[in-house]
């Protein structure tokens, strides 16, 4: 068993902390059940659906790929960077220096850490990233059959980030977002540390510890994910673009960050570590700003407006409009700045995807392709992201398909200049 493992089996039942935080086991007895099929259970509910059982609540609580040398610096929708995006940089060049090295082995497989064996527990660990797949499958279908590509390290690697991701942000997105105070949010962070020290608490967990063991991912992006979903608790308007993209850094900026390290860099790719980082950053924002753009109506039924208080009053607009919903031309031509916007981000992050892995360039296109169309959906629906949820049909998700495949074929340039120099 993996060291990991078997801290996880040592602690599932004895530590009190553990205890306290309901670790996903809650009615677990005994140290063996977690070797059995106790497991935490998917809960039917939302999103075709599953909820991911929590753990971590206690019942009563329920430069964008450009240099940013200084602030007089452009984004790539020709913005002057400010403070969010410097300090956000100064994450990215932190995060490149720690992995430079071990990303662009020709053969990462000997670069991976072995896991020590001990006879006769071989398959708990593979019980437990099976589970993450599922969760994978469960809410993300064509992600999952993209990461299907990927050898099977990476693979498991990218299912276990990504479950850890969903069920941070189901903490503030789920059935029990109105329970959670800071202190829960402390608590889950407390959680995260253990995790990155090889202790983890549930079989979901497990994984995770394996996967940071194995591969150079840092916990600064995890840490962040978690300050963005307290900063969700606290605020509930953004006064400029500066503020939005610290959010946005923070809750999807980070899984760029959080998965390079295990998809990789083509060891014939020229271009510098920091480079892919900004290109994965920026994909995470663009995906973000297009979630906000899209889910417009539903937030603002929840109180929460994303969208850059001053950009709106430049507009003419001000959230009374938008509790209105009503499409004005007002509305239209402020939403066609911020689609823009989005766009921009999108292309920047395109120049990154290709010096990727090769295997691990498929999912991120068809991600990304994917992801993006849901900005033709809103132009498709005259803007009215008020009541009409922009949604990107089979037909048009399958046809993307063979293009992020096509795409995913073109080699890494020999030359640097085709990505942005950080
Ligand atoms: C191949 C690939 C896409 C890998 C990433 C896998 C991964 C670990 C995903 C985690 C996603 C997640 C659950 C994040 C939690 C926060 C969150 C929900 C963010 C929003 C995602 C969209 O989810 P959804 O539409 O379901 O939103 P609702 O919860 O319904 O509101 C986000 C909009 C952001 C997700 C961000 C990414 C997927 C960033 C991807 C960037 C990379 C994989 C880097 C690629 C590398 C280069 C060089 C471009
Ligand atoms: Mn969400």
């Amino acid at each position: 068993m993996s060291s990991v493992a078997m801290f996880w089996v040592a602690s599932a039942s004895t530590d009190p902390i553990n205890n306290m935080l309901c670790n996903g086991f809650p009615d677990q007895s005994s140290s063996t059940r977690a070797l059995t099929k106790q497991a935490p259970k998917l809960k039917r509910g939302r999103r075709n659906g599953v909820y991911l059982k929590y753990s971590c609540l206690g019942s009563s609580e329920r430069s964008y790929g450009f240099p940013i040398l200084s602030s007089l610096v452009a984004n790539p929708a020709g913005e002057i960077a400010g403070p969010s995006e410097q300090k956000v940089y100064n994450v990215v060049l932190k995060q490149a220096a720690l992995v430079n090295k071990q990303l662009r082995s020709a053969d990462h497989a000997l670069d991976v850490k072995p896991d020590l064996v001990f006879p006769g527990t071989l398959s708990l660990l593979s019980e437990a990233y099976d589970r993450c797949g599922e969760v994978c499958a469960e809410y993300a279908k064509t992600f999952y059959l993209g990461t299907m590509l990927m050898t099977l390290e990476r693979r498991k690697a990218i299912w276990a980030i990504y479950v850890w991701c969903r069920r941070t942000d189901e903490l503030v997105d789920g059935p029990n977002a109105s329970h959670i105070t800071p202190t829960a949010l402390d608590r889950w962070e407390a959680r995260l540390e253990d995790v990155f020290q090889g202790r983890p608490y549930d079989m979901l967990d497990a994984a995770l510890s394996d996967t940071v063991n194995r591969f150079p991912v840092d916990i600064q992006p995890f840490k962040d994910m978690i300050e963005g979903m307290r900063m969700d608790l606290r605020k509930s308007r953004y006064m400029n673009f500066d503020e939005l993209y610290l959010y946005c850094y923070y809750v999807a900026g980070t899984v760029g960050l959080m998965s390079v390290p295990v998809m990789g860099i083509s060891p014939e790719s020229k271009a510098s570590t920091e480079s892919v980082y900004n290109a994965a950053l920026a994909l995470g924002i663009a995906n973000q700003l297009t979630n906000i753009l899209r889910d417009v109506g539903e937030d603002a039924r929840r109180g929460r407006v994303y969208l850059p208080q001053d950009e709106l009053a430049q507009a003419g607009l001000s959230d009374e409009d938008i509790f209105a919903g009503k499409v004005t031309d007002k509305w239209r031509i402020f939403m066609k700045s911020q689609i823009k916007r989005a766009r921009m981000f999108f292309d920047q992050a395109e120049k990154g995807v290709t010096e990727l892995s090769a295997a691990s360039r498929w999912p991120v296109w068809a991600s990304l392709l994917l992801y993006r169309k849901i900005l033709d959906e809103i132009e498709v629906n005259d803007y009215n992201n008020f009541t009409k949820r922009a949604y990107v049909g089979k037909a048009k998700k399958i046809m993307a398909l063979p293009v992020a495949y096509a795409r995913s074929m073109i080699q890494p340039s020999r030359t640097s200049s085709s990505l942005v120099e950080a």
